[in-house]
């Protein structure tokens, strides 16, 4: 499955790239003016294979929620518990994302492929656990912008301590990322036009921070960032942490399931796989923060031109989501200090999306509206 997404996987059609490019020049605004949307919707154009691109709507979110070996490392001052609560959280329609996936008329799908804790069993009555029942068997919710839905494609419960060994076996890695490129074609297969990265898993900016380390050669204290917010000891501890992983495993970057099952996580391996899944039908993605981008980093590696479908939702304050958008070539649309992760950033990014495609649907050119060129 993983090799024959890579292998459909090709570059952008340069004939609908230059359609877009001339159909940019002939609307009634000045060349140039719409700035990085002009860029994307040609870009967009490419990837569709037709201009103008279709409207980015309905969205689909998917989270992908796992939990971290390297967590007893003390690399984050929340209790691993809170992985699992947030998933109720997200089920019950009560977090951020909800919130913002709500506003954008997007789905969510929230994807337990490596939460330590077992889910709720149906004799669950509390808040949470209710609503993740409901979810679970509420088929009737797929695809409904208000119910969120679960899908059961726990991995393994939680990674390995990757400063005392690899994070995951090869076949755990590649499993999954090929529960990614399934959601993906399940995602696109419902229906939606635009898919948007999530992630939930207390401390996941660690292994985030050793992938983009990885995979770019930065050293370990430019890749590491505060996370949810540790103090300047524990962040001087966290890089040592990276370092010493980075050091462990001397991960070749050339073997991208190698990195990402030495140093990797669960939900970054799934997101590299939502990546690759929607590179492959042709769809774009909206990466949200450090954790979609190191995953991106992994997808590239695997196939490099899967970064075609990729739009940068936002610029998360983590120092390695520069350093990784850097290597990708990849501007982002937003820059608001944001550093929450579950799909927020690349959510209220958006709206952008769908104007720069919009702009190619309806805006008259200069003959049409008889307005004068210079
Ligand atoms: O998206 C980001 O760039 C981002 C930056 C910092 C923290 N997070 C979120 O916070 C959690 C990981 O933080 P930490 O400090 O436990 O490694 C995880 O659930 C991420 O979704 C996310
Ligand atoms: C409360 C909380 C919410 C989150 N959402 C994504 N990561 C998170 C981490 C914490 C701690």
């Amino acid at each position: 499955m993983l090799e024959t997404t890579i292998a459909a996987i090709g570059p952008l059609d340069e004939a609908a790239m230059s359609t877009a490019r001339q159909l940019q020049t002939r609307l009634t605004k000045p060349a140039g003016s719409l700035g990085l949307l002009e860029e994307l919707s040609v870009r967009l154009a490419g990837l569709a294979g037709t201009c103008p691109p279709p409207l980015p709507s309905p969205a689909a979110v998917a989270i992908f929620a796992g939990d971290h070996g390297v967590h007893a490392q003390r690399v984050t001052p929340w209790p691993q518990e809170v992985t699992v609560q947030m998933v109720g959280n997200f089920l019950a329609g009560g977090a951020v994302v909800n919130a913002f996936a709500r506003q954008a008329g997007a789905t969510v799908t929230v994807v337990d492929v490596g939460v330590a804790t077992p889910l709720p069993t149906p004799d669950d009555h509390s808040p949470a656990g209710d609503a993740r029942v409901a979810a679970r068997g509420g088929v009737s919710g797929h695809g409904r912008v208000d119910v969120p839905r679960l899908v059961d494609a726990n991995v393994r419960r939680g990674t390995r301590d990757m400063t005392v060994t690899a994070a995951l076996t090869r076949d755990e890695a590649r499993s999954a990322v090929e529960v990614g490129i399934r959601i993906a074609g399940e995602l696109i297969d419902g229906g939606a036009a635009l898919l948007v990265t999530g992630d939930m898993g207390i401390a996941n900016t660690t292994p985030a921070a050793a992938l983009i380390a990885a995979f770019t050669g930065v050293d370990a204290a430019e890749a590491t960032g505060r996370g949810t917010g540790v103090d300047d000891p524990t962040y001087q501890h966290k890089i040592e942490v990276v370092r010493a992983a980075l050091l462990r495993h001397t991960p070749d970057p050339t073997d991208p399931l190698g990195v990402l099952a030495a140093v990797g996580g669960l939900e970054h391996a799934a997101l590299t796989g939502l990546l690759l899944g929607a590179a492959a039908r042709r769809v774009p993605v909206l990466l949200d923060g450090v954790i979609a981008v190191s995953a991106a980093l992994a997808a590239a590696a695997l196939a490099p031109d899967a970064v075609g479908a990729m739009i940068a939702g936002h610029r998360s304050a983590e120092p390695g989501a520069t350093v990784a958008l850097r290597q990708l070539g990849l501007t982002p649309l937003i820059d608001l200090g944001l550093r929450l992760g579950e799909g927020t950033g690349a959510l209220l990014a958006l709206p952008v999306v769908t104007g720069a495609v919009r702009v190619l649907h309806e805006v008259a050119t200069f003959d049409s509206a008889g307005v004068a060129e210079k």
